[in-house]
């Protein structure tokens, strides 16, 4: 679903992306790992179309970004570390704001669940969004994706700034939104989170993805000292 093939993405004379491969493929959940300055950001902004690839190329739904990128972009949502809405609007009335954007019709009783679904409170529902905790704003934000019906979705430090109880229940969500069959890629620093909801966990370093394993196929600790031997490597 989301492929970058030789991606590479250079700021002057900065390589910040070196010949990046990646796939996730539907349903899957991929975590990018990796200290500031790795690369992970300008990943997502190359699949959102926002960054042009040096050379290389990035497919969403097989469509390449650079030559077709509104039609690429019609199946992927973001959620970036803080969900932007409107803070004076209700959360029912910002999701019925966006999805109006997507040319979808569906009822007021449908957004209505896509809010609960997504895990908000009924009683928040109607509330303005300048009332809501930050992991409230992501509900929101995966309400929208999935009133999008996008097929990927790619997310940048969602659960930074997150108690545990909202970072697990955005992990719960994340599942179950890849369980749909979509695919997930989120950069993240934290460990614990990407062992818990990914399939598989890259780990960046100077903009090459230096290792990619299998989530279940290590424990936290493994996964910690995996990190830092290549965090402590040269390269
Ligand atoms: N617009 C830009 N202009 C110049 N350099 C940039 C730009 N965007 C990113 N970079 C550089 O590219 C490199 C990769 O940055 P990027 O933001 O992708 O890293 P990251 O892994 O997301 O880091 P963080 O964990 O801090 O978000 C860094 O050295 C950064 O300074």
């Amino acid at each position: 679903m989301l492929q970058a093939i030789a991606l590479t993405r250079q700021f002057g004379r900065h390589t910040a992306l070196n010949a990046l491969h990646l796939e996730v493929g539907k349903g899957e959940v991929f975590c990018l790992l990796g200290p500031n300055g790795a690369g992970k950001t300008t990943t997502i902004n190359c699949f959102l179309g926002f960054l042009a690839p040096s050379s290389g190329r990035v497919l969403v739904n097989g469509i390449d970004v650079q030559a077709h990128r509104e039609e690429a972009r019609r199946h992927i949502a973001y959620i970036p570390e803080t969900v932007m809405l409107y803070p004076y609007l209700t959360g029912y009335e910002n999701l019925e704001f966006f999805h109006a954007l997507t040319g979808q019709a569906y009822t007021k009783s449908q957004l209505f669940h896509f809010l609960l679904d997504a895990g908000l409170q009924e009683a928040a529902i109607h509330r303005r969004v300048e009332t809501y905790s930050k992991g409230m704003r992501q509900k929101v934000g995966i309400a929208i994706a999935t009133a999008k019906n996008a097929k990927a979705l790619l997310l940048d430090e969602p659960t930074s700034g997150l108690d545990p109880r909202a970072s697990n229940e955005f992990s719960v969500l994340l599942q179950r939104f890849s369980s749909e069959g979509r695919a997930v890629l989120m950069a993240t620093h934290d460990l614990y989170r990407a062992r818990e909801v990914a399939g598989r966990i890259g780990i960046m370093k100077n903009g090459h993805l230096l290792t990619v394993m299998q989530a279940q196929e290590v424990d936290h600790y493994a996964l910690e000292a995996i990190y830092m031997e290549h965090m402590n490597a040269a390269l």
